[in-house]
């Protein structure tokens, strides 16, 4: 508890959001491919089930084109390269922005009695992703706001001698950027939504009210950049949690004076290096360094977020990001309550393989009483291990996984291909794993309990066992997302789940963390 306010709970689960079109029936490839016939060239067969080529970016892109197309009419294209969204995974984002509109749990902005929804993105990319499927799904009006420059281009050259705003000016200046023309492009092509959305770029301030305080960081750290990228002199970083946000203004001084918001959105730039986005070796979504990489990576972008929120307060009703890495909720969430909100709600984002996390919180006072939710025992449950230790893969934290549960007696089938571990534990077994948590697996094993893994055929499962699957997900280098769920979801023993986790989560971080 913190200013005297009660916590809001996280979600509970993970969701694919429920009014997602796309949650119950993913986009049907060979009814595409008879409708689309330029789609046809990237589906191939494997067995009956059609699929794409998921490391290839014209068919990520030629997907994304036909359902912007065929799903909600929108004419859509990028340019190569350019960061390549997915349809289902951003509509997810979307729908639970919808949901906060609805629940009215913070009250609505009131003013001038227009009932249209005003929403802010931030960063909206070449893609101009969001503005394009609030509008067409929900009718709302957008600012989509750039960092329309090349900035790690820029940066390179040695503008010293310049005042702040010379170099501002600089450095955010006039280099063509195809993000711009783009999103510009992507709206005019859309006359039917064209009046519901403005690109704006977020280098060019407009508020001749922007605090002061907004940019005195930003401008040392700006300057220490730049003379450090030229090779002058060397200047450490920060070592503790707390990250630099580096770059334009983010809202403080986008926002126009009198600008009201129904809410702001984030898919902000996740990585802090451009190796670190050299990433999924399963997919090519694109994306270019200005795209994908800002200093200080998510947690800062996200900060600055939050203390430009914390300036603006009441002129957004909600304020809204998405985060790449669980890990970095903690830390944002206890800055949020520093600032002052009044709530704070979190989601996991889950399609396919990709897992990505919601955060969303206001300074409006709450209407309805929050009552926390029920206990809920949760049939999915995950944790990130980060910092891995350079020596082990993803395939060593797998079998890891079996030998944790291997150890203690339960029942373990290991598929390498999904990554996953399908696991049936007894109720005794369960216990043994929980006062185990702590204690070395490789020491544990026993051929006694090696008998019990049945290979290659699907596990029994008898009444009274809990069985859960765990899923290694790989995410940026050095982490990984490991997911539990339960089978039965009313399993008696759900709440014997959570434990169990817990226990291997403890047992995974001191085996593979630095
Ligand atoms: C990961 S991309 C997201 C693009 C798009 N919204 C999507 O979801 O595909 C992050 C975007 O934020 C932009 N960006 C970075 N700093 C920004 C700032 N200060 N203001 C506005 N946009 C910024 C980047 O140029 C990039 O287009």
């Amino acid at each position: 508890m913190r200013n005297g306010k009660k916590r809001a709970r996280s979600e509970p689960g993970s969701t694919i959001q429920p009014r997602n079109k796309y949650s119950d029936n993913p986009p049907d490839f060979t009814l595409l491919a008879s409708l689309y016939p330029s789609f046809k060239p990237y589906l191939f067969f494997s067995g009956a089930r059609p699929r794409i080529d998921w490391t290839d970016y014209n068919a990520t892109r030629e997907l994304t084109r036909i359902l912007l197309l065929h799903d909600h009419g929108v004419n859509w294209w990028i340019p190569d390269g350019q960061l390549c969204p997915t349809v289902p995974n951003r509509s997810n984002y979307i729908h639970w922005i919808n949901d906060l509109l609805s629940s009215e749990i913070v009250q609505s902005l009131g003013g001038e009695g227009s009932s249209q929804v005003k929403g802010f993105d931030i960063g909206t990319g070449a893609n101009c992703i969001y503005p394009l499927l609030g509008a067409s799904l929900f009718g709302w009006s957008f600012v989509g706001s750039g960092f329309f420059f090349f900035f790690l281009y820029c940066i390179r050259a040695s503008p010293l001698a310049l005042s702040y705003s010379q170099l501002a000016r600089f450095l955010y200046a006039d280099v063509t950027d195809v993000a711009l023309e783009w999103a510009e492009k992507n709206v005019i092509s859309n006359p039917h939504l064209s009046d519901l959305i403005e690109i704006r770029d977020s280098q060019c301030s407009s508020d001749p009210h922007v605090p002061e305080v907004a940019n005195t960081e930003s401008e040392k750290h700006l300057s220490q950049t730049i003379t450090e990228e030229a090779g002058f002199t060397h200047t450490a970083q920060p070592e503790d949690d707390n990250k630099s946000y580096i770059g334009p203004p983010v809202l403080v001084g986008v926002v126009k004076e009198n600008e009201t918001f129904d809410f702001c959105m984030s898919n902000p730039p996740f990585f802090e290096t451009w190796g670190e986005a050299g990433l999924n070796p399963k997919t090519s979504c694109g994306g270019t360094p200005e795209e994908m990489v800002c200093n200080g990576g998510e947690q800062a972008f996200v900060t600055r977020i939050i203390e430009d929120s914390a300036v603006l307060r009441q002129r957004f009703r909600w304020y809204t990001s998405m985060l790449g890495k669980k890990a970095n909720l903690k830390l944002l969430i206890s800055k949020l309550w520093e600032v002052g909100v009044t709530i704070v709600k979190t989601t996991e984002f889950v399609q396919g393989q990709t897992s990505r996390w919601g955060l969303a919180w206001s300074f409006l006072p709450t209407v309805r009483k929050i009552i926390a939710p029920p206990v809920v025992k949760k049939s999915v449950l995950s944790f990130m291990l980060e910092g891995i230790k350079r020596q082990y893969s993803a395939v060593d934290v797998l079998q890891s996984v079996e030998e944790f549960f291997k150890s203690c007696g339960a029942s373990c089938k290991l598929n390498s291909s999904t990554f996953s571990v399908d696991i049936v534990a007894s109720n005794d077994q369960c216990n043994t794993i929980s006062k185990n948590g702590t204690r070395d697996v490789d020491s544990m094993r026993s051929h006694e309990y090696e008998k019990q893994t049945l290979d290659g055929s699907s596990l029994q499962v008898p009444q009274d066992n809990l069985s859960f699957r765990i899923l290694v997900f790989q995410q940026i280098p050095g982490s990984l997302l490991i997911k539990g769920s339960l089978q039965q979801k009313d399993s008696p023993l759900s709440g014997l789940f959570s434990v169990v986790f817990s226990s291997l989560e403890e047992n995974m971080k001191s085996k593979f963390c630095r």
